[in-house]
């Protein structure tokens, strides 16, 4: 379970979130919507902890994530939760079973299932390229394949079908549902996509006023 209490992050004076308060149940996947420049990202950069709020807390499995040490943070978010963010953080000089491996190596993990996730990406046999030689919507997916690798507790996903095409978009919603379904875990994707929104089990619209049922 995931607990947002009043929390608030300002920027140069101006406040993106004011005291905002939500909890997610473990296992509920939850798509967050709203327009451009309403804190979305803030928001999901706040909960993954590479930001931390001017004031109020995330309470993950009951730990408000302040009170943890770097070490223990890091630990966390290495065990507990699979990233994809907007600018993909694929690392260039390893392969992308390299880059997909890593989240399993991190944990002192078998690496066999990096090619089983790049193969349910669409990108089998393309294990030894580097990522220079892939399209946008390429390295989308390797993202996407190491998010999910380690079958993380919570997914954290920031438009994660954003750079593909509508049938490539459908079939990786399709297996974000389908991993998060089978290893019980829950999932915040922030989608501007009325497509990906539907297949989330709840909308939650992000505003001025807080985050509400869309
Ligand atoms: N590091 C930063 N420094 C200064 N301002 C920031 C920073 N990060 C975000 N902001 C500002 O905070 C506001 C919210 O940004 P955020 O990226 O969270 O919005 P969003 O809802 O995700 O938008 P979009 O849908 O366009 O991606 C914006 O006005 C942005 O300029």
């Amino acid at each position: 379970m995931l607990v947002l209490d009043q929390l608030t992050k300002s920027y140069g004076g101006r406040t993106v979130l004011a005291r905002l308060s939500h909890t997610f149940k473990a296992g509920e996947f939850v798509a967050i919507m709203g327009e451009s420049g309403v804190g979305k990202s803030t928001l999901l950069n706040l909960i993954a902890g590479l930001d931390t709020p001017d004031s109020g807390q995330v309470i993950v499995d009951g730990a408000p994530m302040a009170a943890l040490d770097d070490d223990a943070a890091t630990l966390l978010r290495r065990t507990r939760m699979g990233f994809i963010f907007q600018a993909f953080h694929v690392l260039p000089h390893l392969t992308l079973r390299q880059n997909v491996a890593l989240p399993l190596l991190l944990n002192r993990r078998d690496a066999g299932r990096a090619d089983e996730m790049l193969a349910a990406v669409g990108l089998g046999g393309r294990g030894a390229d580097f990522p220079r030689q892939l399209s946008g919507g390429e390295l989308q997916r390797v993202a996407i394949a190491r998010a999910l690798v380690h079958r993380p507790a919570l997914l954290l996903a920031d438009e994660p079908t954003g750079n593909l095409d509508p049938e490539t978009a459908e079939g990786i919603l399709h297996l974000l549902r389908q991993e998060t379904r089978e290893s019980g875990a829950g999932a915040i994707m922030v989608t501007h996509s009325h497509a990906a929104a539907a297949m989330a089990d709840q909308v939650l619209l992000l505003t001025r006023s807080g985050l509400k049922l869309a």
